[in-house]
């Protein structure tokens, strides 16, 4: 019996075009500004000094450090200090009202009808923690982050590698069989399916499910019954 629903954002509770259309390059945009006004900050510099670690470079090599996140951004890399930063940086756009995160048109009731129903929902992002809750937190549907019990990022592991959904099953504190995982990448649903999990795949139109799957497939929120 499923006692609890993991989710991943991008393509599958929101647009990818959001993400990759309207965050990325706000946080690209930002990213020479946000290291010149705030790189002495300690979580700032925290994950400055991450990034030129992993890149190979001199720690105090800013304008080197900025080309590497940006480079990283272009790729769409899913490294934690990028994706530490990005969230930091994102924050000013919510606040200032720049945008709105989008959330399909189902995703808020059937989140809320699945928490009625006694279901525990968490997120598990490529996204840092405190993004995902920014993304939630100001969505196009208002604050969706009290639906929530717990969020997971890349600091459990990566998406792809399935100690990363037994870590989490073991932080929910169920078995890996009583969590359904959703996500539109199937890679990412078979490292979940590796350590036991259930998995649905968002095939969000324009895209459509395949005759055969490889997992339980869907087009939207309403066609999962957990
Ligand atoms: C929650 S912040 C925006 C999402 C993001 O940065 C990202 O890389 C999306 O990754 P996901 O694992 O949600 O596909
Ligand atoms: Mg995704």
């Amino acid at each position: 019996m499923i006692r609890a629903i993991l989710t991943d954002i991008e393509g599958t509770t929101s647009s990818i075009s959001f993400v990759k259309d309207v965050l990325f390059p706000y946080a690209r945009a930002q990213l020479p500004a946000f290291v010149a006004a705030q790189g002495g900050q300690p979580e700032v510099a925290r994950w400055l000094a991450a990034t030129a670690e992993e890149a190979g470079l001199a720690p105090d090599d800013h304008a080197g450090i900025v080309a590497t996140l940006q480079r990283w951004i272009d790729e769409d890399r899913k490294i934690t200090p990028l994706k530490a930063l990005q969230g930091l940086i994102w924050a000013d756009g919510y606040a200032s009202g720049a945008y709105r995160a989008h959330v399909y048109p189902e995703v808020a009731a059937r989140l809320a009808a699945w928490k009625a129903q006694g279901l525990e929902l968490y997120v598990y992002s490529s996204g840092s923690v405190p993004a995902q809750r920014l993304f939630f937190g100001y969505s196009e549907a208002g604050d969706l982050t009290p639906l929530f019990s717990g969020y997971f990022d890349t600091e459990i592991g990566g998406k792809r590698e399935a100690a990363s959904y037994a870590r989490i099953a073991a932080q929910i504190g169920l078995e890996p069989g009583q969590i359904l995982f959703l996500s539109d990448i199937v890679e990412e649903l078979d490292a979940a399916r590796a350590s036991g999990l259930r998995t649905t795949w968002l095939c969000r139109p324009p895209l459509a499910c395949p005759a055969d799957p490889a997992h339980a497939c869907v087009a939207d929120f309403d066609a999962i019954t957990p």
